[in-house]
């Protein structure tokens, strides 16, 4: 492996001097920590990391490689990654290749061996800001300036443009890779005809819903209430997705058109989207939540769940007063982690039930879902 000279600037003039690794070059994106142990596939994929460069927390990355099934979404999503130590050696029987010739091939920057301890001490401390990773021996302070001048998430409308241009079916069970890469769990007949709105959505939402009985017609952002309710869904699914909840052209009044006609579930972004429909409001986060061990209590049975999260925006839980029920709330910091309108059959969270990656305590909430359509 080469061991080019990298280094990542952050806006607030912090430099860290590291190796490069996957794509050499630059990039420019908002600098944010996510605490999973694993993963990092699943991280990389996520179409909610679009304009963010990914720090792990964890220590050493790369030890499984990358395989073709851990991708959540089509291609690399996240604009770059930084890590403490790389492993040049996967080992793992559904390793194709290692993490650095992975991000090479995606065209996606990445710097290791800085001391990421104290990056995310930093970020925590000063909140996630943008930053820029270069090899490309640029001075330390033209970087700063990039980072400096470069566009944050706030105001940004990332969803519209990762989101499918056309209406897809899609019908796939969870695969089991356990038994076997690409083979499939025992079908459950499909009984309720789901409209996702892609927002930037994970693949392993569209299985789980599957697997709860639902056959799926993924939708563009755009797509219309009318244009939705047409299609008589039984549910409408509304996905996660990037950038900032407030920007995303027209879905808070698509959402409203559709709230009390047909019951929503929404998760993240959905969740957000949901929040503003309802006239409540969302807001920037100092650095977010993103990780697989964030501790969330379910308000109604008194219940903690150990969830995977992955979002820098979060909804005002007074704007919601009124308007809806807050469900759950986050044990870390008190922030709104779920809602529901009971009278509309509608319910969202802010955390990830399909984990990917992260623990399995919530996937029952798409059970939840299928429950709601049945009436
Ligand atoms: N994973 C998501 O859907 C993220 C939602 C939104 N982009 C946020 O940061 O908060």
């Amino acid at each position: 492996m080469m061991t080019k000279r990298a280094v990542l600037a952050l806006a607030d003039g912090t430099l860290f001097e590291g190796r490069a690794f996957g794509a050499v070059g630059e990039t420019v994106g908002e600098v944010v920590f996510n605490t999973s142990l694993y993963g990092y596939q699943e991280v990389l994929t996520d179409p909610s990391y679009v304009g963010q460069i990914v720090t792990m927390s964890y220590p050493e990355m790369g030890n499984v490689g990358a395989n073709p099934e851990d991708e959540e979404g089509s291609r690399v999503h996240a604009v770059g990654m930084v890590v403490r130590a790389l492993s040049e050696q996967p080992s793992n029987w559904r390793a194709k290749e290692s993490l650095d010739a992975y991000l090479k091939r995606s065209g996606v920057a990445g710097i290791e061996g800085i001391d990421t301890r104290r990056l995310v001490r930093h970020l925590r401390e000063h909140g996630a800001q943008m930053g820029v990773i270069s090899s490309e021996g640029l001075s330390p302070t033209a970087l700063v300036e990039r980072a400096r001048t470069a566009r944050g998430m706030e105001g940004l409308d990332l969803a519209t443009g990762v989101s499918t241009k056309e209406a897809y079916t899609f019908t796939q069970p969870s695969p089991d890779v356990f038994t076997g890469v690409g083979e499939v769990q025992a079908p459950v007949e499909p009984r309720f005809d789901v409209v996702a709105y892609d927002y930037g959505l994970k693949k392993s939402m569209l299985h789980f819903l599957v697997d709860v009985g639902c056959r799926v017609t993924v939708v563009p952002a755009t797509t219309t209430a009318e244009e939705v309710l047409a299609r008589k869904p039984h549910g409408v699914f509304l996905a996660n997705g990037p950038g900032d909840p407030a920007a995303v052209k027209g879905a808070d009044r698509t959402v409203a058109a559709l709230l009390g006609k047909v019951p929503v579930f929404g998760i993240c972004l959905g969740h957000q989207i949901m929040a503003l429909a309802l006239g409540g409001r969302t807001y920037k986060m100092k650095f977010g939540h993103r990780g697989g061990n964030q501790p969330v209590k379910d308000l109604t049975t008194g219940k903690v769940e150990i969830t995977a999260q992955n979002h820098g925006f979060a909804v005002d839980d007074a704007s919601l007063k009124g308007l809806a029920v807050v469900t759950h709330i986050n044990l870390n910091d008190g922030t709104v982690e779920g809602l529901a309108v009971p009278d509309a059959r509608a319910f969202s969270v802010q955390y990830h039930p399909e984990a990917s990656p992260g623990p399995h305590d919530a996937r029952y909430l798409f059970g939840r879902f299928a429950k709601l359509m049945a009436g």
